[in-house]
């Protein structure tokens, strides 16, 4: 069988006590399910930093390039509050974005029915609550030219980002948010704010050419995304996917994050475009949670988003579809079974570490594949 290459980029906080566990997943499969995963790792992040001065070396950046798959955990931490602007860990989370071209980033928000209580929403509003949040990646005022701060001579200083997005760009992840709606409930909702920003009048002219030219059987809707994050939370359930860009993305799928419960439970996949040839493409996988300094090292945090993390790369990189699916079963007979971690917790459940809940789930899983 052809080798995965994946490579583990665990990163700061509680990155690496996330990742240890989709360690153990990995040996398992391979131990007792022959999946062939070849596992290299490195450093990003505040631990790059530290190590040699950048958030990530070139020698990592290469082993990104050539793996099929990375996996990512999380960065960044008060420790480096005052590191240069250019090195602080977040920068090697987007050298990667950027230069790996992962421009489509799926952003799941489920909520499993053992957790319609634990959101701090009514149990009614979050109930089978599924959607996904297609959010740009390598665009917009993540990336955008100009970005600096500049001294304007008289005791003030100007602090500048710039929102620039190209019909290509619009277009690419459009098309991205149409095809996965198919498979789907068949509906796309663009949030933008073509209300107050051009690139936004922009991006609402491109989804809808994109939906008339090569998508009509889609149902399409525009939302002004300040409202959109009022109808998150008003009835999320009125959404199937979202498309949106850089920034909105980023801040709505915080919000999604919420209705499911916790950060803690919310994975991604970054995609890049299919290679012409091969059809595959790039990849890095992260939970959408940062490092969460305030629990890091005591060993409580809740693993899920980054076994979800994983079980969408055996997805999307793999097609390891049977795999992947009893590993997102596994997840939710876990969550039934009563146990969570802290941030999940609620009364009469099992109140477990991240450790025995990363156990658990390897169990189950195992138990799912006999
Ligand atoms: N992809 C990445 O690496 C990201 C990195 N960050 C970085 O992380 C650092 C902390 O950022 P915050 O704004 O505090 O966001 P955060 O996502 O790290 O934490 C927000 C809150 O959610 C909780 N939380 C997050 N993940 C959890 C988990 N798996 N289990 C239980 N509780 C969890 C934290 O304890 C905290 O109270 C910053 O340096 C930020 O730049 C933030 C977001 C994404
Ligand atoms: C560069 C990251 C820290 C930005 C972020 O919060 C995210 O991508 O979720
Ligand atoms: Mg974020």
């Amino acid at each position: 069988m052809a080798s995965r290459k994946l490579l583990l980029l665990a990163g700061d906080g509680i990155g690496p006590e996330a990742m240890a566990e989709v360690k153990k997943l990995i040996a398992m499969m391979n131990a007792e399910m022959a999946a062939g995963f070849e596992t290299e790792e490195g450093l990003v992040g505040g631990c790059a930093y530290d190590a040699h001065g950048k958030a990530i070396s070139e020698e990592d950046m290469a082993k990104a390039m050539a793996a099929d798959a990375v996996l990512f955990g999380a960065v960044g931490g008060p420790k480096w509050d005052g590191v240069p602007y250019e090195v602080r860990p977040e920068a090697g989370l987007l050298r990667l974005r950027k230069d790996m071209e992962l421009f489509a980033n799926l952003r799941p928000a489920i909520c499993y029915p053992a957790l319609a209580s634990s959101s701090s929403l009514k149990p009614e509003v979050v109930e089978g609550l599924d959607i996904l949040i297609v959010r740009e990646l390598t665009g917009g005022v993540y990336f955008g030219e100009p970005k600096e701060i500049i001294d304007l001579g008289n005791g003030q200083k100007r602090g500048i980002d710039t929102q620039v997005y190209d019909t290509f760009e619009i277009e690419r992840i459009a098309g991205v948010a149409f095809e996965l709606a198919r498979t789907r409930q068949n509906k796309v909702c663009s949030m933008e704010k073509r209300n107050v920003m051009k690139s936004g009048v922009l991006w609402n002219e491109v989804v809808t050419q994109t939906h008339k030219a090569k998508y009509p059987d889609v149902e399409l809707s525009h939302m002004l995304a300040d409202a959109g994050g009022m109808q998150l939370v008003r009835w999320p359930k009125q959404f199937d996917v979202i498309v949106t860009d850089n920034l909105f993305g980023d801040m709505l799928s915080d919000v999604a994050a919420m209705l499911t419960g916790s950060l803690g439970m919310l994975p991604s996949a970054s995609l890049g475009a299919p290679d012409p040839k091969t059809g595959s493409r790039k990849a890095l996988y992260e939970p959408v949670h940062g490092s969460a300094p305030d629990i890091a090292g005591q060993g409580i945090a809740n693993p899920i988003a980054m076994i979800a993390s994983f079980a969408m790369c055996l997805r999307y990189s793999f097609n390891m579809v049977a795999e992947a699916d009893r590993l997102e079963k596994a997840i939710a007979d876990v969550l039934d079974s009563g146990l969570r971690t802290g941030d999940i917790m609620s009364p009469g459940a099992t109140q477990v570490n991240t450790q025995q809940m990363g156990d658990a789930i390897v169990e189950k899983f195992r138990a799912l594949a006999a």
